[in-house]
């Protein structure tokens, strides 16, 4: 996809839409690491075809796996024993490469090193290394990436305590390997806080689908069992994260969006959105058509601790900068080490089109204000350059500095995003020519 600078689009009239969005990268990354070291070849079908779930596969190869995924059904098949790895694993700026495969990496004979982007070096990753040299792994003194490792089959494996208060995504990376440790795991968060649990949930549930014995004994401990795979074909559900723009665009136009395929039970933390769209004043409805969201006119503030759910800040905190009355947004200190430092990038660009917005330690407060276009710096971000397009779509002229990096996890977002706003003005034409008596109040219609 081409990358640069991005007008952001806006809605001239209601929203109204039908969305397919691609796979969950968090599912998907998970089928892969699990399929590479299963007890022998499965599929992997709608698994997401992004710049981090790319990564993951050039990162499996690398360790020999094998993976066709020339079509819409990937075929993965487990490295043979004797596969020595070397050279060095891009990790792009992608958290689920940086961290999942370091654990799995430990347990290959060979040496790797591990890099990325400019701004994945400073990603948090101390815990996770600290963690694998304490169960015997072997690894240079870095304490980010850049970093070198020199894996052994015979991983010791064991108790171990981690500070996840950073990211989830420590645990589940020690987790999904473990499976392959001489001894298993017996994995304890030992901080104050452990953001990200419906992901650590996914992790367990994905293992447990694979029949790999995981324990929970008390709530912020985890003890898997060494043992087999077992190779299983699975089909990816939608990325909810991935459909919040979506979603947000009905309820700021007072439109209505269906996103399909939307699961009735689910890990993923994009499910929130429901309970998160609703407080701020939307209708939602979970049909056999999909998730439909459907704008009252009224977008309210949100209170919200989204500690479970911090991928979903950016694109809420632009519909915060949009609603009436001043909203809290808590449990998020650690979104500092995302993709980018989140809090201070959501302060300086909604400042920038005149919102008022402080960061605190584990938060951000925001109140709107009338706001006016100008550029949205990005980031290197992916939700960032979401959270700009829906601004877009009721703030004048606002640009994009780039939306190349939509490609993570969204390549085809800005097509995505034109087709709504067609289906919009297609829906609007025909409402239009069929109910002319009605005006635009018809616009209450189903699309
Ligand atoms: O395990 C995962 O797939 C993820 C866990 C979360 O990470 P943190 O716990 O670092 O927030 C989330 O924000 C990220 O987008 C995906
Ligand atoms: C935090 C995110 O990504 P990553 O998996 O790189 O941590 C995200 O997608 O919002």
């Amino acid at each position: 996809m081409a990358g640069g600078e991005w007008f952001a689009p806006r809605a001239e009239e209601r929203v109204h839409a039908r969305v397919r969005v691609p796979g969950s990268k968090s599912e998907t990354n998970r089928a892969l690491v699990l399929a590479a070291i299963a007890d022998g070849p499965s599929t992997i079908t709608g698994g997401l075809d992004a710049r981090d779930t790319q990564l993951m596969r050039d990162a499996l190869r690398a360790l020999g796996t094998t993976i066709d995924d020339g079509t819409d059904v990937w075929r993965v098949t487990p490295a043979a024993d004797d596969h020595r790895m070397g050279g060095t694993i891009d990790c792009g700026l992608a958290g689920t490469v940086m961290r999942f495969v370091p654990p799995l990496a430990a347990t290959v004979p060979g040496t790797v090193t591990f890099d990325g982007d400019e701004a994945a070096r400073s990603r948090p990753m101390l815990p996770l290394l600290d963690a694998l040299t304490d169960i015997g792994a072997d690894l240079d003194d870095s304490d980010a990436l850049p970093f070198t490792l020199t894996g052994r089959p015979d991983l010791p494996g064991g108790p171990v305590n981690i500070d996840a208060s950073t990211s989830s995504q420590y645990v589940s990376a020690l987790l999904l390997a473990a499976p392959r440790f001489a001894r298993g795991i017996d994995l304890r968060h030992v901080g104050p806080t452990l953001p990200s649990l419906p992901h650590i949930a996914m992790t367990v549930a994905m293992l447990r689908e694979r029949g790999v014995d995981v324990d929970q004994p008390e709530e912020h401990r985890w003890v898997v069992a060494p043992g087999p795979v077992q190779a299983r074909d699975v089909t990816i559900e939608p990325d909810l994260s991935n459909a919040a723009p979506f979603l947000a665009a009905a309820l700021v136009t007072e439109g209505r969006v269906t996103v399909h395929d939307w699961p009735a039970e689910t890990d993923q933390p994009g499910a929130m959105l429901v309970d998160l769209f609703s407080a701020m004043g939307a209708r939602v409805e979970l049909t056999e058509d999909g998730l439909t969201l459907t704008g009252t006119g009224h977008v309210r503030a949100l209170e919200a601790d989204l500690s479970a759910a911090s991928e979903l800040t950016p694109v809420l905190a632009a519909v915060c900068a949009l609603a009436h009355g001043t909203s809290h947004l808590t449990g998020i200190g650690h979104i500092r080490g995302h993709e980018t430092d989140r809090l201070a990038a959501l302060e300086a660009e909604l400042h920038g089109l005149g919102a008022a917005v402080s960061q605190h330690e584990d938060g951000l407060t925001i109140h709107p204000r009338l706001l006016h276009g100008g550029t949205w710096r990005t980031y290197a971000d992916h939700r960032m350059a979401q959270a700009g397009a829906v601004l877009g779509l009721v703030v004048d002229d606002i640009t994009l500095d780039d939306i190349g990096c939509t490609s993570k996890t969204m390549p085809q977002f800005p097509e995505l995003w034109d087709d709504m706003l067609a289906q919009s003005d297609r829906w609007l034409a025909r409402d239009v020519a069929e109910h002319p008596e009605d005006g635009d109040e018809a616009a209450q219609d189903a699309p």
